[in-house]
C-alpha cells in the first residue's frame, strides 16, 4: 500500500503555498515532516487526506485517486489540531463526546485502545474540550490518530504543549504501535531533535517544496561539519557538495553532504564533526535568519 502524490500544488488565492510536490509515501514507516512556519506543512497533510482540494495535481491511493473515494479515504486520517473555539464543531463536546464521535466516522476505530489510552493521558472523559489544557487537547488528538487505527495516519504537532513526561509516553506509544502493526505515520513537529531517532525517513518542505527526503541514519552519516583554516578546509572539500561555507578571519567552515561512496578525512588544521537533524535543517532551510 503506498500513497503517492504528483505535482501537487495549492494556491490560496494568488498565493501559491505548495510548489509542485511529488512524495511516495510508503506502507510501515515513520516519516518526519519538517518545515519552517509557513512552509506548508498543513496544507499537504490537509491535502493528503482530501480535507483539502489540491489546486492541480493528483493524490492516489494504490494508483486511485482519493478525492472523493471514501474505500481510500478510509485507510486515512488526519489529526489535526482540535480547534476550542466557540465557532468550532469540537466546542461544547466533552471528551466522551468526542470520542464517540471519532467512533461513528472512522472505521477502524479501536474503542479498547481509545479508552485505554485516555487513562493513561489522565484525561477526564467527562469534562468539555474547551476546558481541557492545551497540553491536554494535544493528548486527545493523540488519542483518537493513534485509536484511528488508520493505514496512514497523519499527525500535526502532536507534542504541541505536552510536558517532556507525556512527549515521551507519546513517543514510546507511538513506536509500540509501529512495531506491532503495519501502520504509516507522518508526524509534523519543531521538536526536531527528541523525535529523530523515531523517524525512519525525513522530509523537509521549505517554502512550498521538497527539498529533501531521506532516510534519516543515512543523512546523518553522510553530513559532516568542516572546520579550520581556510585553505585546508578548502582542499578537502574540493568537488564536495557543501552548503553554507563562511568565513570569519583566516577560519573557514561549511556543511558537507557526502555522496555515496565518498569519504572525507581530516587533515591538519582542519576539524570533522558529525552534525546532528536540527543543525542540518538549519543550515538548509535557515536562510539569513541562521546564526
Ligand atoms: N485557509 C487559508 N487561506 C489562506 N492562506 C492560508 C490558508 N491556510 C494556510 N495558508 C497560508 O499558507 C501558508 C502555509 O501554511 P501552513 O499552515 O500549511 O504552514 P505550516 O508549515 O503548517 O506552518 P506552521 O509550522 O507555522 O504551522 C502560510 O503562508 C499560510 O498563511
Amino acid at each position: 500500500m503506498k500513497i503517492e502524490c504528483r505535482d501537487v500544488r495549492k494556491n490560496y488565492k494568488k498565493k501559491e503555498v505548495l510548489k509542485g510536490i511529488d512524495l511516495v509515501l510508503e506502507k510501515g514507516k515513520i516519516y518526519g515532516l519538517i518545515g519552517r512556519n509557513g512552509a506548508g506543512k498543513t496544507t499537504l497533510l490537509s491535502i493528503l487526506s482530501a480535507q483539502n482540494p489540491a489546486s492541480f495535481g493528483n493524490i492516489l491511493l494504490d494508483g486511485r485517486e482519493i478525492w472523493e473515494n471514501a474505500e481510500a479515504l478510509s485507510h486515512i486520517y488526519f489529526a489535526r489540531e482540535i480547534i476550542t473555539s466557540s465557532n468550532s464543531n469540537a466546542s461544547g463536546l466533552k471528551v466522551k463526546e468526542y470520542l464517540k464521535l471519532a467512533e461513528t466516522y472512522l472505521p477502524r476505530w479501536d474503542k479498547d485502545m481509545a479508552q485505554r489510552l485516555t487513562e493513561l493521558f489522565h484525561l477526564d472523559r467527562k469534562q468539555r474540550i474547551t476546558k481541557l489544557s492545551k497540553g491536554m487537547v494535544s493528548m486527545l488528538q493523540i488519542v483518537v490518530a493513534l485509536a484511528s487505527k488508520a493505514d496512514f495516519t497523519f499527525l500535526d504537532e502532536p507534542v504541541s504543549g505536552l510536558d517532556v513526561v507525556a512527549r515521551e509516553a507519546f513517543y514510546r506509544l507511538l513506536l509500540e504501535e509501529f512495531t506491532e502493526t503495519e501502520r504509516t505515520f507522518v508526524i509534523s513537529t519543531h521538536i526536531i531533535e527528541e523525535a529523530a531517532d523515531i523517524f525512519e525517513e525525513v522530509i523537509f518542505l521549505h517554502e512550498g517544496k521538497i527539498l529533501l527526503k531521506e532516510n534519516t541514519q543515512d543523512l546523518l552519516e553522510h553530513s559532516v561539519y568542516v572546520s579550520g583554516k581556510t585553505e585546508a578546509v578548502d582542499r578537502l572539500i574540493q568537488g564536495k557538495q557543501i552548503y553554507c561555507p563562511e568565513v570569519l578571519g583566516r577560519s573557514k567552515s561549511a556543511l558537507v553532504r557526502l555522496r555515496e561512496g565518498e569519504r572525507l578525512s581530516g587533515g591538519e588544521g582542519v576539524t570533522l564533526q558529525g552534525v546532528n537533524l536540527q543543525k542540518i535543517f538549519v543550515v538548509l532551510c535557515g536562510g539569513e535568519e541562521r546564526v
